[in-house]
């Protein structure tokens, strides 16, 4: 049985005074789902220690190398170091804004695998792309080619994030967001056999207190990466219970 997850992605949001956020879902948030924040890398030493069982702080993006001349970088080995558990790769805002191919992505992915971190990998297709009819297709380029060797439950997530969705207020059907899950359930199957089934598919894109249980009920969601209904606990807190029913449904 897959665990849920509840992931916040503060983007470039958050400073220390927004760490007692960070305490409040800590201690508010349902301990049946797991929860993860990955805040600004400034804040990730500073929100480790609230770490606990079913609670993890990530990163938000890493370098494909672990040191070098690299200057501005952050490593997957010092995310690491700084007490994340967690690193997410591939977010469309870096795929868009630095241009990041899926190669750089898969190598991302493996930096975080090698340095012991849980890779939250993510993919989604444009809207041109599910206007033209081809979003299974572009979701499965996308991914086969951003996965590296050697994923497993306990070391993978991957993420859903239809770019017409992320910050919009758009979300798509339960029934479009299931297809995809379903697609990307088999994509996993055929690369990593038995192990896929225990690696948690996430929906992300405009995720809010008000729409969280359809979209939890939507057939193998195992969670969600949400963005903006992240940065409060008041926003967080019913998105995680809202999780933690739909995981009652399922259990
Ligand atoms: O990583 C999170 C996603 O980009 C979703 O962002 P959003 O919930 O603000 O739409």
């Amino acid at each position: 049985m897959r665990r849920k997850i509840a992931a916040g992605n503060w983007k470039m949001f958050g400073t220390v005074a927004d760490l007692s956020q960070i305490a409040a879902i800590a201690t508010g948030a349902d301990k049946a789902v797991d929860t993860l924040i990955c805040p600004p890398a400034t804040l990730i030493a500073a929100a480790a220690p609230h770490a606990a069982a079913s609670f993890a702080i990530g990163g938000q993006d890493c370098h494909p190398l672990q040191s070098g001349a690299y200057t501005g970088e952050i490593s997957a080995l010092m995310l690491r170091d700084a007490g994340a558990t967690h690193v997410i790769v591939g977010h469309s805002e870096r795929r868009r804004d630095h241009a990041e191919t899926n190669d750089l992505v898969r190598a991302k992915a493996g930096a975080a695998l090698e340095a012991g971190l849980t890779a939250v990998i993510c993919v989604g297709e444009s809207l041109e792309q599910r206007e033209a009819g081809i979003t299974l297709d572009a979701i499965t380029a996308e991914l086969e080619a951003s996965l590296p060797e050697g994923c497993v439950g306990g070391n993978t997530i991957v993420a859903y994030e239809p770019l017409w969705a992320v910050g919009t207020g758009l979300i798509p059907t339960p029934q479009q967001i299931a297809e995809v899950h379903g697609r990307i359930r088999a994509i996993l199957r055929a690369r990593f056999g038995h192990e896929a089934e225990m690696i948690r598919i996430l929906y992300g894109g405009s995720v809010k207190a008000s729409n969280a249980a359809e979209i939890f009920a939507a057939a193998d969601v195992d969670g969600a990466l949400v963005g903006g209904a992240s940065l409060k606990a008041a926003d967080f807190l019913p998105i995680i219970a809202a999780l933690a029913a739909a995981a009652l449904v399922t259990a």
